[in-house]
């Protein structure tokens, strides 16, 4: 090791994340000295409020209200204010000094990444961003690095840790969506606002990320089609639990071809979906994440591991700060992420997929044909239709339906039905359909069917 070299490292931020990262670099300084062949010393951490009371104890010292002041005297400098502004200014002025920049700041990278690796590229600095999707768990250098010589073809994930947390909870426990919010607010899982993880933001934004990385083309997160978990009920967790699946967030990243064969574009979406009960993600418990990769020589891959979570997440800076500190001691020039493909991003109405429709309908003679009739004028096939807590096969229902039900009662049931495969476009007219009959008193929820056992 050269003794003498120091890269200078400013914090910003002493969160859930920043103050766990400055404990490691404070408490393991020599052993990280011995990794990198420099010493990494912690010049400062900006943070809102010097005086705020924090979970980690940290020398007053070091904290400061001034970041600018801070990053024009560092090497290397780590965000994890989190947000777009002072995030995005303040990384464009480290960037613009020469230091080499860590964030985990997936709404900054999704939404102004491209701006910022103009930046580290034509000053040859290094943007690096490991914790920004999935925190500890290892993706985006196997992504970029790894698989860079591969073709990935679809990416299937949980990488939301929070409302893995949330539906997890529903699921085993029962409760409320805000109670379990709650706790997974304490255990430092949720974004500062927890909109951006129940709406999906988070999940959106790290589709985004994930998806440019993987098929080499800008994905804008706009174009990423989003839904989050509000709308997931006690009712839905139950009725999905009674037909074999278990309700979790996915993010799904995938190349599409066309009808012609020929033309490929690439799909991102996120969704609360159905996931069969014995497949692997549904024993992802907790805060934790796993995504599934498909590559074409490599096959499927599983990374898995805490999505979320202060300690567990600064594993992922770190390993981003030991590996920039490297490069600045043994030179080397700022890469920018590869985006030559420049696909086309598909509209969510062309991705085909299956779904489960939970509807109250009025318990009356003729309800499942006038239902069925709907399906097959949009030429979709029903797989199942389950009634109260057993699934019964179409023609079985059918037959029920006509024969069981005396003639002028106005009663209400429940009915679950599942579709074969279908594009996104016919399933969405045929629930436009449904909510427009008479028979049918109110879709009580849509969920997509992602992977079967
Ligand atoms: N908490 C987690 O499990 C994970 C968080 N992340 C990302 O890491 C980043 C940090 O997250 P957390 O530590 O959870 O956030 P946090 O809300 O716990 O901490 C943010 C810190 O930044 C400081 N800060 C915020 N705005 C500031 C400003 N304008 N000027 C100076 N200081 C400011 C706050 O004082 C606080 O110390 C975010 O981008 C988040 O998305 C990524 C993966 C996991
Ligand atoms: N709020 C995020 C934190 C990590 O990215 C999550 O819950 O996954
Ligand atoms: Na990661």
């Amino acid at each position: 090791m050269n003794q003498h070299r120091t890269v200078r490292v400013a914090l910003l931020g002493a969160g859930s994340v920043g103050s766990q990262v400055a404990r490691t670099l404070l408490d393991h300084a020599d052993e990280l000295a011995l990794r990198v062949g420099a010493r990494l010393e912690l010049v400062g951490i900006a943070v809102r409020n010097v005086e705020a009371k924090r979970d980690v104890e940290l020398p007053a010292e070091l904290f400061t209200t001034d970041a600018k002041t801070l990053i024009l005297g560092a090497d290397l400098v780590v965000e994890l204010m989190g947000g777009i502004d002072p995030a995005r200014e303040l990384i464009a002025l480290a960037l613009g000094s020469g230091a080499d920049v860590v964030t985990a700041n997936k709404a900054l990278i999704a939404t102004h990444g491209l701006e910022l690796f103009d930046i580290a590229e034509r000053v040859g600095a290094q943007l690096n961003y490991e914790a920004a999707v999935a925190g500890a768990i290892p993706i985006i250098r196997p992504l970029r690095d790894s698989l860079a010589g591969d073709r990935v073809d679809r990416i299937l994930g949980i990488v939301n840790g929070t409302t893995n947390f949330i539906l997890d909870r529903m699921h085993t426990l029962g409760g409320t969506l805000d109670e379990a919010l709650a706790v997974a607010t304490d255990l430092g899982y949720a974004e500062a606002d927890p909109t951006a993880d129940v709406e999906g933001y988070d999940a959106q934004q790290k589709a985004a990320i994930l998806a440019s990385i993987a098929f080499h083309t800008h994905v804008p997160v706009e174009r990423v089609y989003r839904e989050g978990i509000t709308g997931v009920t006690a009712e839905l967790i139950d009725e999905a639990r009674t037909a074999g699946y278990v309700v979790k967030l996915l993010a799904i990243c995938e190349r599409i071809t066309a009808a012609d064969g020929a033309t490929e574009s690439v799909s991102a979406r996120v969704y609360p979906a159905l996931v069969h009960a014995q497949h692997p993600l549904a024993s992802v418990h907790g805060g934790n994440n796993a995504i599934f990769v498909e590559a074409a020589s490599a096959g499927s891959l599983m990374f898995y591991g805490a999505g979320a979570g202060g300690v567990e997440t600064s594993s992922a800076v770190l390993g981003d700060v030991v590996s920039a500190a490297r490069r600045r001691i043994s030179g080397g020039p700022g890469l920018r992420e590869s985006m030559h493909a420049d696909m086309r991003v598909a509209d969510i109405g062309d991705v085909v997929t299956r779904y489960h429709i939970s509807l109250d309908v009025s318990d009356e003679l003729g309800v499942l044909a006038g239902i069925a009739r709907v399906f097959s004028d949009h030429e979709v096939s029903v797989l199942q239709i389950q009634q109260g807590d057993g699934a019964v096969p179409v023609v079985e229902a059918l037959e029920q339906s006509t024969e069981d039900t005396p003639a002028g009662e106005q009663a209400s049931a429940t009915l679950v039905i599942g579709t074969h495969q279908a594009t996104e476009r016919s399933l969405q007219a045929v629930v436009a359909a449904l909510e427009s009959l008479d028979a049918v008193q109110r879709v009580k929820g849509v969920l997509r069917v992602e992977s079967a056992a």
